[in-house]
């Protein structure tokens, strides 16, 4: 009695646990099928690009007019941007440094088209930014940010989506792994780039099998997981971005903080490489670090509170003594002083 009375039991609270997890799963799917028929609110436009007469390789030129934005439902008492106008040429490496909240990554996402300004005009090689296809547009930019995420697919895999006509090449995937000097970390794995990191679990053992060690064997090889760190993981992200540069479509590149989880030699080495790759196209850096980049800067340019305050090169900034110089002397002075 005591025995079937314990199984009973045990019955019981594995119904009333699966239960309780029932809204969330269904709350999941739900969320799911939202995100599949939600509507791309930026309407793509019809001029394919590049729009006629470039090439690709050639750069992105970009102006921006008097461009302001804020976010939909935000709270806060001023516009992201305010106000903002620029002119990159073709083939710059332009780098957007500022403190917090200056607006350097709502700049990018506007660029990138992620975002439609408020007000103002974005042109891209002489076309405002709207009346381009936005596939076309995606085709022709390379973006890096610390919001990519890693995939459950192999290693290789998430490297070689960056360039998908070259998603099955192996020597080109390597490639893109030494140069962003995720090499290393993948000679780790037993599987080397065939790992899969965050898999989805994919397969549940039922008590029954649990004798059938052939089974079991082939379970655990199947939902093994390989855990990285969060400067590996931003490795492997810049890998996929190398990948992409691969492609001769790319005509803007652009970097938001990708290295804040990097050692330091793997920052420098990352920034010179991005730099390397650059063969023409528009490059756009946002960064706190100065160092690397903005001695090679053909343009930089400082926000504060949402305005562009200052535009130069490292030398000029330095000499007006303005925000830029402020910002970097900061940096500066914990190695001087
Ligand atoms: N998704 C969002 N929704 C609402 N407000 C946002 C959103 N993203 C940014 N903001 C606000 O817009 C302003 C500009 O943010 P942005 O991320 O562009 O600054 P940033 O210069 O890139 O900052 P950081 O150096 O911290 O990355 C900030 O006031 C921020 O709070």
């Amino acid at each position: 009695l005591q025995t079937a009375s314990s199984s009973l039991q045990d019955t019981f609270e594995s119904i009333s646990m699966g239960l309780k997890e029932l809204p969330t799963a269904v709350a999941r799917v739900k969320s799911f099928y939202t995100l599949v028929d939600m509507k791309n609110e930026l309407a793509s436009g019809f001029t394919s690009y590049p729009p006629p007469g470039n090439k690709a390789k050639e750069g992105m030129a970009i102006n921006i007019k008097n461009v302001s934005f804020t976010y939909k439902g935000s709270q806060a008492s001023r516009d992201a941007i305010t106000d903002v106008s620029l002119s990159i040429r073709a083939g710059q490496l332009v780098v957007i440094v500022g403190a917090n909240g200056s607006g350097k990554s709502t700049l990018l996402r506007l660029l990138v088209r992620l975002y439609a300004p408020v007000s103002g005009v974005i042109e891209l090689d002489g076309h405002p930014i709207e009346e381009y296809n936005v596939n076309d547009l995606r085709r022709a930019i390379a973006h890096l940010s610390q919001d990519h995420k890693l995939l459950p697919l192999s290693v290789a895999e998430n490297i070689g989506v960056g360039c998908l006509e070259k998603s099955d090449d192996m020597t080109a995937i390597k490639d893109a792994a030494v140069l962003a000097g995720a090499e290393g970390l993948v000679k780790k794995f037993e599987r080397g780039f065939e790992t899969v990191l965050t898999p989805a679990g994919t397969a549940q053992m039922s008590f029954n099998a649990s004798g059938n060690e052939a089974l079991t064997a082939e379970f655990n090889k199947m939902e093994k997981s390989a855990d990285v760190s969060g400067g590996e993981r931003q490795r492997i992200v810049a890998a996929r971005t190398f990948m992409r540069l691969f492609s001769d479509d790319i005509n803007l590149v652009t970097v938001d903080e990708p290295s804040s989880a990097l050692d330091p030699q793997g920052e420098c080495e990352l920034f010179q490489r991005l730099r390397n790759a650059r063969h023409g196209r528009t490059m756009i850096f946002v960064t706190h670090r100065f160092g690397h980049l903005t001695k090679y800067a053909d343009l930089i340019v400082c926000m504060k509170d949402g305005k562009i305050v200052e535009t130069g090169t490292h030398d000029g900034l330095l000499k007006s003594a303005g925000e830029y110089a402020r910002l970097y002397n900061i940096q500066a002075s914990a190695f001087t002083s």
